[in-house]
């Protein structure tokens, strides 16, 4: 049995010697050419270059092969160099010596030697692994199998606790330094020959720094901004949760996801946060097409001291990005825009809707990032993050925090439940999705919900409705069931499974328009004044659009074809007319950016695979303004895609809400569990959906769209 070291062994003095990192690395602080800057002079160390890339002023000579940084960055840039055991920077002459241990008193040594834990800790020949795991700012549990030595080490820890319930053992982050106990589990456990117990990974002993010590101030206690240089007209509209995110955002020195619930007013928080810095403007808003006039809007209705010549709207890929003050571009024009991007950096940007950039390898994403490298403030917002999984938050934390996660694999690893295959790495799953809330509400998202904050918002409620598609003719009855079979069948490879899934979801929307149309007609006899009608295809959009013509009520339409200009006007017709009763929206093209709250009835009468498209689109009318209670009717035909679609949306949501992205539950709802099919083939064919629209969501999508409008451009068949 390996020799254990007894409490007695263990006092501070011994063990924080016998552990004191050894430093490999010695640099120096000089001033630069340029005034008011430093350069670091130090050779290559892979964490300290991700520190130095984290530093919003940066700057690279390849000439000296040096890095040199503002001023105004020394501070940060020394205390996170501190915090790597193995360098040292001695400061820059003349400049207030930053005392690192008087930041972080002691707490550089710990923090440093727990540091050093991340890299190493594995044990080739171990047959017992185990995880340490965050599961509250200040605990962490060891998710581990029964070892009688490991049981003995855990009960010298002076925190130890164990639930009897789980069968985990848990311990104070905080206790570390209060009982001057030091190593660490994993260090405890470093002499078990048997046994790897991987600790908490670099960026969460860095963000919880303070929960190691104890002493420095946590997020919530989050000081008060001082905004007096605000125009006040702005200021005291803010509501007290809209002014805590302002406060938030300027304690993480203007970079953050601000990922409130939909319909809180993440605008008006933005362009708050963006005055703040507004001596440091141009700024720039990258938003989706459909919604940079309403941005423009919201400038001038928030900001009117602001000339409105000073705000810019991109609509050509020639136009200058960079003429106004306020300049406001969409990401897909940001893309073929690339030419005019190396010019000065944009200090201060604002993402709208940032879960845009969740594929690294998108256009819109490339042309992003260089952008949010450069930039000084980072101001990404988003209700809905993550769409369907933890790996569409990376692209968007690495914004925020670069030296949070440089590398993928290793995020992956941590939060994706990452698998070798035959084809390499798939990220496309979730694993520890409780320690990643924590991470991501320590370090630099806020996400606040409207229960939370809108005591006075109405409820909102969800419904299953079952409609039939008994009515409809025999060819097309043929069709759908040639469809489904077609699905159920073996596919040689994964672009064959996806043509059989597309044909079967587009003949489900043929099969549905009768229904859809019958449904909205008795909503319209029963004298629902007001409603929203959500649909995928074309073909659903042009048969509503139609109907409704025919039947003489007025409507609004909005879909892909829409002119971003005209869309505002159209949402205003259906705002202000009490007679333009039934607005036609694209799921794809309509669900977000816009406010359509005059309604308080929402119908799907189709699904969509993507469950934070769908709650987007729910909450143009569940946000600030509401006073009805909200009732959401989801279409449902038994028969059809929708049996499987529906229990896939149910999957991925229940996903999102562990990881505090999604409080709607779309499980709940009693009706649901009829849609689980019992039928073992049709089983099959929904597990063939969950894997063929798990992985490369943003292909799927374009080719999803593509092939909806191909369909919808085909002549329609006959729905008599
Ligand atoms: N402090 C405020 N005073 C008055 N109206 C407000 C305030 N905050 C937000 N609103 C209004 O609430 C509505 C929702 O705001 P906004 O569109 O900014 O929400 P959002 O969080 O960006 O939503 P989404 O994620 O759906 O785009 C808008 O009509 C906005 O004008």
């Amino acid at each position: 049995m390996a020799q254990l070291p007894s409490r007695a062994s263990t006092s501070t003095s011994n063990a924080v010697a016998a552990k004191k990192p050894s430093i490999s690395v010695r640099g120096r602080c000089v001033p630069h050419t340029e005034d008011s800057r430093f350069r670091v002079e130090v050779g290559y160390h892979a964490e300290l270059i991700a520190v130095f890339k984290s530093i919003a002023s940066k700057n690279y000579d390849p000439a000296t092969k040096m890095w040199n940084f503002s001023l105004e960055d020394y501070q940060q840039l020394m205390e996170e160099a501190a915090s790597i055991a193995s360098v040292s920077l001695r400061p820059l002459e003349g400049m207030e010596v930053v005392d690192v241990a008087s930041c972080r008193p002691s707490n550089s040594a710990v923090l440093g030697a727990l540091l050093k834990l991340c890299s190493g800790w594995q044990k080739p020949g171990a047959t017992l692994q185990g995880q340490c795991i965050l599961v509250s700012p200040n605990k962490f549990e060891v998710d581990v199998g029964y070892n009688v030595d490991v049981i003995a080490a855990f009960k010298q820890m002076p925190t130890s606790s164990y639930d009897m319930k789980t069968r985990k053992w848990s311990f104070s982050l905080e206790d570390f330094k209060k009982a001057h106990y030091f190593p660490y589990p994993v260090d405890l456990l470093g002499g078990i020959a048997a046994v790897e117990v991987e600790p908490l990974p670099r960026a969460v002993i860095q963000a919880f720094s303070a929960s190691f010590d104890g002493t420095e101030a946590r997020s919530f206690d989050v000081p008060k901004a001082d905004l007096s240089a605000i125009e006040p007209s702005l200021t005291n509209s803010l509501m007290p949760f809209q002014r805590e995110g302002v406060n938030f955002a300027v304690f993480k020195q203007g970079r953050l996801l601000l990922a409130d619930d939909m319909g809180l007013g993440k605008t008006v928080q933005a362009i708050c946060i963006a005055a703040y810095y507004r001596n440091e403007w141009p700024l720039l808003v990258v938003a989706p097409s459909s919604v940079r006039f309403t941005w423009a809007e919201a400038f001038r209705r928030w900001l009117p001291s602001l000339s409105p010549d000073c705000i810019n709207v991109v609509v050509k890929a020639k136009d200058n990005l960079r003429s106004g003050l306020v300049n406001i571009v969409s990401y897909d024009l940001l893309s073929r825009m690339d030419k005019q991007q190396p010019g000065d950096p944009f200090n201060v940007l604002i993402m709208d809707e940032s879960h845009f950039l969740k594929n690294i390898k998108t256009a819109r994403c490339k042309a992003a990032l260089p952008l949010l490298k450069a930039a000084k403030r980072v101001i990404l917002l988003s209700g809905t993050p993550a769409m369907s999984r933890p790996c569409e938050l990376y692209t968007q934390i690495l914004a925020v925090r670069p030296n949070l996660f440089p590398r993928y694999h290793d995020f992956g690893m941590r939060y994706c439940d990452a698998k070798q295959t035959n084809w390499g790495w798939d990220y496309s799953g979730s694993s520890n999705l409780g320690e990643l809330k924590l991470l991501l509400e320590e370090s630099l998202m806020l996400r606040r919900l409207k229960s939370e904050v809108l005591s006075q918002l109405p409820a909102k409620q969800r419904k299953v409705v079952t409609v039939t598609i008994d009515g409809i003719c025999a060819r097309m009855k043929a069709a759908l069931s040639a469809a489904a079979k077609e699905l159920s069948k073996e596919h040689r490879n994964k672009t064959e499974e996806k043509e059989a899934l597309l044909i079967f979801y587009n003949r489900t929307s043929e099969a549905k328009l009768q229904a859809i149309m019958e449904y909205i007609t008795d909503m319209l006899e029963c004298g629902r004044e007001k409603f929203l009608v959500f649909a995928h295809h074309k073909l659903v959009l042009d048969h509503i659009s139609c109907e409704l013509g025919k039947k003489n009520v007025p409507f609004i339409r909005i879909d892909g074809a829409t002119p971003s200009l005209e869309r505002q006007q159209l949402c205003d017709k259906f705002q202000n007319s009490a007679k333009t009763c039934v607005a036609v929206l694209s799921i794809t093209a309509a669900n977000m950016g816009i406010t359509l709250h005059s309604a308080d009835l929402v119908i799907f009468a189709e699904l969509f695979w993507n469950p934070g498209v769908l709650i987007q689109a729910e909450d143009r009318v569940h946000r600030i303004g509401q006073t009805k209670s909200v009732n959401i009717h989801y279409l449902v035909a038994k028969g059809t895609a929708d049996d499987h679609l529906w229990p896939m949306i149910q999957g991925k949501m229940n996903v999102l809400q562990q990881v505090g992205l999604s409080e709607s539950n779309f499980s709940d709802n009693a009706v649901s569990a009829s849609f689980h099919s019992k039928d073992p083939k049709q089983r099959s064919i929904m597990e063939m959906f969950q894997r063929s629209f798990t992985a490369e969501d943003d292909m799927d999508e374009a080719m999803l769209l593509e092939a909806a409008d191909d369909w919808d451009n085909a002549p329609p068949e006959d729905t008599s």
